[in-house]
């Protein structure tokens, strides 16, 4: 595990902000951290990176003790925070520089992180220009320079438009299929994180309600078959009175728990011999937001 947290505990105050955490991030997953606003995602993150005071539990990561281990660990984790601290009236690759003389990194490595992170034809124009997107991208370059193996994000699609959120991605996908970086991404929205996560743990109210692989996260989601038909409130009564569960009925759709191929097969030919006429019929996987809502909401 790249990231292990053992009875993490916090409080602001009395107020208990992370309770009994126990995170587990594999080498080279992109893990979205995900919780509505103020779960204590940015707490947990400022742990992470000891930018607040350890009160209780642990947190190891790459194998090692943060607290004892601190500057060696932190040498090796790339992070952002909110709004990337970048100097508007520098260049991208002004910033980068900046960035490389302070990090006491070869100053050629601007141009890699250029490179690395589309901003190639964007590098020698004023930072101030930058769309949001690429404002975060250059943030995400300034925080590869040191090349760590980590990297630590908070929110990093926030505010961002969905072409920016889109380029986001794609770059976090590219960081940890080909150069090998273990992503540690922050978000409140699921489908944000979705379409990239190898992992997902959701925090609500401090609490960890969920961790594990995103087929994990899938599996527990209920398949269910979906049958679009004329009149469904008697569609549905007559299958309720066949023995079948309906989950949820609306104007034109059904739902109903699917058990196998064979099973939706028969609910076609039921529905139709009793003269109902069928415009689709299908499985479909409860929705992750859907999911992530309930989990959320239940806790
Ligand atoms: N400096 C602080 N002092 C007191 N309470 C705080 C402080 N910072 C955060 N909190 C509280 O701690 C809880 C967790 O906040 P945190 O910022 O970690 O949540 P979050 O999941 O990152 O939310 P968001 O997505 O809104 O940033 C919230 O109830 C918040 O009000």
């Amino acid at each position: 595990m790249v990231i292990k947290t053992e009875n993490l505990n916090f409080y602001f105050g009395n107020q208990p902000v992370i309770k009994s955490l126990a995170l587990q991030v594999p080498e080279g997953s992109i893990f979205g951290f995900l919780g509505p606003n103020g779960a204590g995602k940015t707490t947990t993150i400022k742990l992470l990176l000891n930018l607040l005071k350890l009160q209780e539990g642990s947190i190891s990561i790459f194998g090692h003790e943060l607290l004892s281990n601190r500057l060696e660990i932190l040498r090796q984790i790339g992070s952002l925070i909110e709004q990337p601290a970048i100097y508007t009236h520098l260049t991208g690759k002004e910033n980068l520089i900046n960035r490389a003389r302070l990090l006491e990194v070869p100053v050629d490595r601007a141009d890699d992180m250029l490179k690395l992170v589309g901003l190639n034809d964007a590098g020698l124009k004023k930072a101030g220009n930058y769309s949001l997107g690429m404002k975060q991208r250059l943030g995400i370059g300034l925080a590869l320079l040191a090349n760590p193996k980590l990297l630590i994000l908070d929110e990093p699609t926030n505010g961002l438009d969905p072409n920016g959120i889109i380029e986001v991605r794609e770059l976090l996908i590219k960081l940890a299929k080909e150069e090998g970086k273990t992503v540690f991404v922050s978000s409140h929205m699921l489908a944000e994180v979705e379409r990239m996560a190898t992992h997902v743990g959701i925090i609500n109210r401090g609490e960890l309600v969920f961790q594990g692989s995103i087929q994990d996260l899938e599996s527990i989601s209920q398949p269910m078959v979906q049958v679009e038909t004329d009149n469904t409130a008697d569609a549905a009564n007559y299958l309720k009175r066949n023995g079948y569960e309906i989950g949820h009925v609306t104007d034109s759709f059904i739902t109903l728990p699917f058990t196998s191929k064979d099973n939706t097969a028969t609910i076609n030919a039921a529905l139709h011999n009793n003269g109902h006429r069928i415009y689709s019929i299908g499985k479909v996987q409860k929705d992750l937001e859907q999911l992530f809502l309930n989990i959320t909401q239940k806790s």
